[in-house]
């Protein structure tokens, strides 16, 4: 499947590549940001990172505001920033509001009607997109793979990672929605790509569900800021996961951030800690 590169952009000695493509399981064209590092070559591939941005962003976001490609040119990781739903399906309702449908993807695949027709998110980004570029790119080493991602995608990196042991090679996450299942944004989600079957299929997309069913250990670094008001809300949840964390025996570092809100100026502080975390394990 191939590319079309819409922009070239040099970015801290590397490159930011503006892509689109045409996608079979979202049925629509998907755009995505790739950073490759200058190093990054065919004799010589890049281990890769995914970002998976929240709710409202595109691919944009993370490339524009996250600060990750200072520290990902520094450790030679290519980042790919992928779009958090499809566009333009034409689902009725899909585009009113802004944590459910477009720019809400959630990183499932929807099982219930109408959105069963494209929301394949989960699909999308741990087969249909990384087949992809690891066929058109051959900068990129397919066996080095890393995920992160904020709020929704926060969610997204830790259930992808969670339910894929071996995938990835490590986690981490900016403010995730740590426990779906019981709070607003993951519920509403949840009962518009699922319907009501709680036990099963949205216990199958809850980080806190999957953690203790995770074979072996954990080392996942989350941080969360104290002045977030989607936490404040309980939007967020990561005490949850924390505690199904100590009860299982698996690793969950979540560093709450003083001060800190639920912006990418919380993220960017951040973002050179989370590439080190996964540069960690991408060597
Ligand atoms: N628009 C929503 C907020 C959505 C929101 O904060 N989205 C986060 C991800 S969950 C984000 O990163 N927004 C885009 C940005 O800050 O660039 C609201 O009005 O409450």
């Amino acid at each position: 499947m191939s590319f079309e590169t819409t922009a070239t952009i040099a970015n801290f000695g590397g490159k930011l590549l503006k892509l689109a493509h045409q996608s079979k399981v979202t049925t629509t064209q998907m755009k995505l940001n790739l950073f490759l590092p200058g190093t990054a070559s065919s004799s010589k591939p890049a281990p890769v990172l995914f970002y998976l941005a929240g709710l409202t962003c595109t691919g944009d976001n993370g490339a524009e505001k996250g600060f990750f490609q200072a520290a990902a040119a520094k450790h030679n990781i290519a980042v790919v920033y992928p779009d958090t739903s499809p566009r333009g399906l034409n689902i009725q309702g899909e585009d009113e509001s802004y944590d459910f449908g477009s720019g809400a993807g959630f990183y499932v695949d929807a099982t219930k009607d109408p959105y069963s027709k494209g929301y394949k998110m989960y699909s999308y980004i741990t087969d249909e997109l990384p087949s992809a570029l690891f066929s058109s790119f051959k900068e990129l080493d397919g066996s080095r793979v890393s995920i992160t991602g904020h709020s929704m995608g926060g969610h997204g990196a830790l259930t992808l990672f969670l339910k894929n042991p071996g995938k990835y090679k490590s986690v981490s996450a900016f403010a995730p929605i740590s426990n779906p299942s019981n709070c607003p944004w993951g519920q509403k989600a949840f009962g518009g790509y699922f319907g009501e079957d709680k036990k099963d299929q949205w216990a199958a997309h809850d980080a806190t569900e999957l953690l203790p069913k995770f074979p072996g250990d954990t080392d996942i670094l989350i941080d969360v800021g104290t002045g977030d008001n989607f936490y404040k809300q309980g939007q967020l949840l990561p005490e949850n996961l924390e505690e199904a964390a100590k009860k299982a025996g698996k690793g969950v570092k979540v560093r709450y951030q003083d001060g800190y809100d639920h912006s990418y100026f919380f993220i960017s502080t951040f973002a050179a800690d989370h590439v080190e975390h996964a540069a960690k394990y991408l060597k």
